[in-house]
């Protein structure tokens, strides 16, 4: 189902955390530090959960500690309601496993 696009700065001053993805595509990004890796990839088994409910997928890329999540919505070309509801999953998810 394709939403209505959303302006990446406009989520991005609402989301703290996030930042306009650098490149040409319209996305969010939040780089994470955690712990370790065991932590890290707890994360990303929190969100990868979540993203299979929602049907609706981060493109990211985990080295040891540290995930990289960039967030943008393909069928619509943009940042959407998907974006910034995942995102502040994303936030509370990382905030519960120690993650900044
Ligand atoms: C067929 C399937 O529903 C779509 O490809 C979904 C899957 N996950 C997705 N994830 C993201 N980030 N954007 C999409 O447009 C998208 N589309």
């Amino acid at each position: 189902m394709t939403r209505p696009t959303i302006d990446p700065a406009a989520a991005a001053a609402d989301l703290t955390a996030w930042a306009v993805a650098p490149g040409d595509r319209p996305a969010l990004h939040r780089a994470l530090t955690f712990k370790d890796f065991n932590a890290a990839f707890g994360f990303m088994t929190r969100v990868a959960i979540k993203a299979e409910t929602m049907d609706h997928h981060p493109e990211w890329s985990n080295v040891y500690n540290r995930v990289e999540v960039l967030l943008t919505t393909h069928d619509a070309g943009g940042v959407t309601e998907l974006d910034t509801t995942l995102a502040r999953f994303i936030d509370e998810a990382a905030a519960g496993l120690g993650g900044h």
